[in-house]
């Protein structure tokens, strides 16, 4: 990964936060990061979505924190690097939210 991560301004913030916010990703309490619930159509949809998330995430070298069972997949971002939110996660979740539009 190029570059060292840098916790997100309060500008940046504001730039970057709306859009994921209106498809779903919330920021957690006591925790700078995101989250958000995806739900499929059964657990092949939602292991196939894994799968090709996890892919791109092992290129980004940028991992996500996911717990799944059966057709539901819980995932929250954030950047060990700097403790807190930086661009690579709103890059993650952008790629992220791609491949779940292509799986429902
Ligand atoms: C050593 C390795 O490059 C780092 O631990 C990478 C791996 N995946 C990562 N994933 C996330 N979410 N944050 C990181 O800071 C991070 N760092």
């Amino acid at each position: 990964m190029a570059g060292k991560a840098h916790r997100l301004s309060a500008e940046e913030r504001e730039q970057l936060l709306p859009n994921l916010r209106a498809v779903g990703w919330n920021e957690l309490e006591g925790r700078d990061a995101i989250f958000k619930q995806f739900h499929f159509k059964d657990f092949n949809r939602a292991f196939g979505f894994m799968t090709r998330v996890a892919l791109q995430a092992e290129k980004l070298d940028h991992h996500p924190e996911w717990f799944n069972v059966y057709n539901k997949v819980h995932i929250t971002l954030s950047t060990h690097e700097c403790a807190g939110l930086s661009e690579r996660d709103i890059n993650l979740a952008s790629f992220i939210e791609q491949v779940a539009v292509s799986m429902t």
